[in-house]
């Protein structure tokens, strides 16, 4: 029997026995062929072994052998996707207005749209729909920038709870805005609201979100890292996203070395921290992000549709920097976490195609940014992420022949074809989620997310 299975005083709740599909740290896609996972009445994993253990397992872990739930043929599980940096308010113009730079964007639609979120009726509705729409595309972690209204934030995390998707919440705070002026704080209002926000915890888990340098003033920033450092909270912010902005950023403080010192010199550094994007990071600045522990959300679908740049994963990886993979809705216009797989591995060919020399990622490897890489990031990698024992078993069952799926099953002679792929059809359309609550425990599961 594999090592780990030295919890026998745990109820067990439900047995699966078939193929899980997974990363460790040691390889970025295990696949688990005829395999026993037990999850607990806490909804944990018990224990993951071989199938051939079944009657041993059984008598230790106290179940009966003919209550095992067997995958068909065609079905695997994998674990939930996390998406590392989405904003819910923008899901409502998703997929439009993607004809500007960063920061003419953020003026012309993204403030307009984001002040409207004072309406709780509205915030209600695009937050239930971004909520669904992200589970049934498999994301069961999300890390969400709300906007400025603490009410509206709550709801979000509200809604998200009652879905069953964990999520964390960053209500976020701006006290610098020249463009659209109704849509800021001031620094007393941003800080009195920051902290009637995280006393919330633990109905949702909030994120302190200073939206990025430039819509804050260096006394918010330092106030926003004090407050995070003594409440142990998560930050999430923006960085190095767009050549423009990064020089803004040097404009508005030219006491600090670079962008990342910014952040550095307030506190909001940790190792609970995910910034997205960093395209523009130097290797000094890579550095202190592994030195405090920080990590990068990379948000590839967003960085080419605003034109914003490319993020060198290789070279991030190479320093050691906790890495994920965000949608960053809706500066990317697709809200699926399948999407942004396949657009960092596009990424990576673009940069060999510029420098052949250049290591391209592998699918493997990208899976695992989607799902390891993902709750490490958020540093919630003791709970989720993969199948190991003491883990939430946080999983989607995948059937690569669901009836009506985008998958077509072909039989065909010739070179051996890798047993996980990317499949280019649309990954919503015929999606069945079936969520269900037994013995405290929920589990979404999800057809063919791959195939
Ligand atoms: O992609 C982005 N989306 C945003 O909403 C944002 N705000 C600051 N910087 C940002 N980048
Ligand atoms: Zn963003």
């Amino acid at each position: 029997m594999m090592a780990n299975s030295n919890r026998p005083n745990a109820d067990i709740s439900h047995v699966y026995r078939g193929t899980f599909i997974h990363s460790t740290q040691q390889t970025a896609l295990q696949i688990l062929e005829d395999t026993l996972l037990g999850v607990d009445t806490d909804g944990k994993i018990a224990f993951i072994e071989k199938g051939a253990e079944l009657n041993q397992l059984s008598q230790i872990f106290g179940f009966n052998p003919s209550e095992v739930t067997q995958l068909a043929q065609h079905e695997l599980f994998m674990p939930g996707l996390v998406d590392t940096h989405i904003h819910a308010p923008q899901y409502c113009y998703a997929g439009t207005a993607l004809d500007m730079p960063l920061l003419q964007w953020l003026n012309t639609y993204t403030f307009p749209v984001e002040s409207r979120f004072k309406d709780l009726e509205f915030a209600h509705r695009v937050y239930t729909q971004v909520v669904q729409r992200t589970l049934r595309n498999g994301t069961t972690t999300a890390c969400y920038f709300a906007t400025i209204h603490t009410d509206a934030s709550l709801l979000l995390g509200q809604i998200a709870n009652d879905f069953g998707q964990r999520a964390l919440v960053g209500k976020v705070c701006m006290d610098r805005n020249n463009s659209v002026k109704h849509y800021k704080e001031t620094n007393q209002e941003s800080q009195e609201e920051t902290c009637r926000w995280v006393s919330t915890y633990p109905l949702v888990r909030p994120v302190v979100t200073p939206r990025f340098a430039p819509s804050c003033t260096g006394a918010l920033l330092g106030q926003l890292g004090a407050i995070a450092k003594n409440n142990n909270l998560h930050i999430q912010s923006h960085i190095s996203e767009n050549v423009e902005e990064v020089k803004l950023v040097k404009e508005l403080f030219p006491e600090s070395e670079s962008y990342t010192d910014v952040y550095h010199k307030y506190n909001l550094l940790t190792d609970k921290t995910v910034m997205a994007h960093g395209c523009y990071l130097t290797d000094a600045e890579l550095a202190l992000f592994r030195e405090t522990g920080a990590s990068l959300s990379h948000c590839p679908n967003s960085n080419i549709s605003l034109c914003s740049g490319m993020l060198d994963v290789r070279n991030v990886l190479k320093h050691k920097v906790k890495l994920g993979l965000g949608t960053d809705v809706a500066g990317g216009y697709s809200a699926s976490m399948l999407d942004a797989v396949r657009r960092a591995l596009d990424t990576s060919k673009v940069l060999t195609i510029q420098d052949p020399e250049y290591e391209t990622l592998t699918f493997e490897e990208v899976f695992r940014l989607a799902t390891l890489g993902g709750s490490h990031a958020l540093s919630l990698d003791d709970q989720t992420g993969n199948f190991e024992v003491g883990k939430d078993f946080d999983a989607l069952r995948v059937n690569v022949a669901a009836a009506g799926g985008p998958i077509d099953m072909i039989q065909c002679e010739g070179p051996k074809v890798r047993s996980i792929g990317l499949n280019e059809s649309d990954d919503v359309a015929a999606t069945q989620l079936v969520e269900f609550s037994e013995a405290g425990f929920r589990l979404h599961l999800h057809c063919y997310v791959l195939g």
